[in-house]
């Protein structure tokens, strides 16, 4: 029995378009995550994080390589037609409308992902332990996913993704169609999500510092290969690779919260580098 929830161990993927030449989007990566905790993956569009996460989540079969979710191999199948036990597995994208169908109601469609059959009259219960593990009302459950917000409907995979009792998230771009304050909330939910329940969570994202802000480790991927891997205030403060120094060096600087008088909000003060202060200050007054 292996310590890990998911081990990714030398996976190469390889897209072959017809009449076209191979793409070979992950050139031999390997990776862990225990249980609690949570794995940044980080790098710009293109490099190969979607082509590894759906390797990681089981939808594609890697061109080589090994998957091993909770020390088993994973097989590559539709989530309807896993064994329960690979149900365990559980995924947040980018659209949380992919996971959600318009035409039900939110109580009718959130306990799809469950793993054992609930009893009709615990269902209502379940539900609404659900909402409340995300931060929803249990009246959200008699509507549809288009009354809510987006980051509310992320909220809602994500509930949706809970009901399976996962022992790992995998997350893919879970914020990136949001604003930065959904964003930020999503985030610290995940978070607290892990903290509580104990799973473990592969993040993918291609801004380094909301990976930061969530993972206990971060790698970094760059033309398909983790170029740096290690705890992510260590890759933060004491980048080794080039790249990653790049990506840090890319992030815009942001000054220290302060409050402004007679404004009850915190209001992040620009770094002086960065955007300019007499502007945002008298669009926030
Ligand atoms: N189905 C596919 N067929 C052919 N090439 C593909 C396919 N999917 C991805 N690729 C190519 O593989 C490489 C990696 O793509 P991938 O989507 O994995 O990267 P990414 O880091 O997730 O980027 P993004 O954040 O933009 O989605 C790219 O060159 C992409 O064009």
């Amino acid at each position: 029995m292996t310590a890990n929830v998911l081990e990714l161990e030398d996976i190469v993927v390889t897209h072959r378009r017809s009449g076209g030449p191979a793409v070979q989007a992950v050139r031999g990566v390997s990776l862990t995550v225990a249980p609690g905790q949570v794995v940044g993956l980080v790098g710009e569009s293109g490099c190969g994080k979607s082509s590894l996460a759906r390797v990681a989540c089981g939808i594609h079969a890697p061109t080589s390589g090994a998957v091993r979710f909770e020390g088993a191999p994973l097989e590559p199948l539709r989530m309807r037609q896993r064994p329960a036990a690979d149900r365990k597995l559980q995924m947040v994208f980018q659209n949380p409308y992919a996971s959600l169908s318009p035409r039900r109601t939110i109580a009718s469609q959130l306990l799809d992902g469950a793993t054992e059959p609930i009893p009709r009259e615990q269902r209502a219960a379940e539900v609404a332990r659900l909402l409340e593990l995300v931060g929803l009302d249990a009246a959200a459950g008699s509507r549809y996913p288009s009354q809510f917000s987006g980051g509310q409907r992320q909220r809602l995979a994500i509930a949706r993704a809970l009901a399976a009792k996962p022992s790992l998230v995998v997350a893919d771009e879970p914020v990136t169609a949001l604003d930065a304050f959904s964003s930020a909330q999503i985030v610290q939910l995940l978070q607290s999500l892990v903290r509580e329940l104990g799973m473990g969570m592969l993040f993918i994202s291609h801004d380094l510092s909301l990976v930061r802000a969530i993972a206990d480790e971060t790698a970094v991927m760059y033309a398909g290969e983790i170029v740096e891997r290690g705890p992510s205030e260590q890759l933060w403060e004491r980048p080794t690779h080039p790249y990653t120094k790049t990506l840090i060096a890319a992030i815009p600087e942001i000054g220290p919260v302060k409050k402004l008088p007679g404004l009850d909000e915190d209001v992040v003060e620009p770094a002086a580098a960065g955007v300019d202060a007499a502007a945002t200050n008298g669009a926030s007054a």
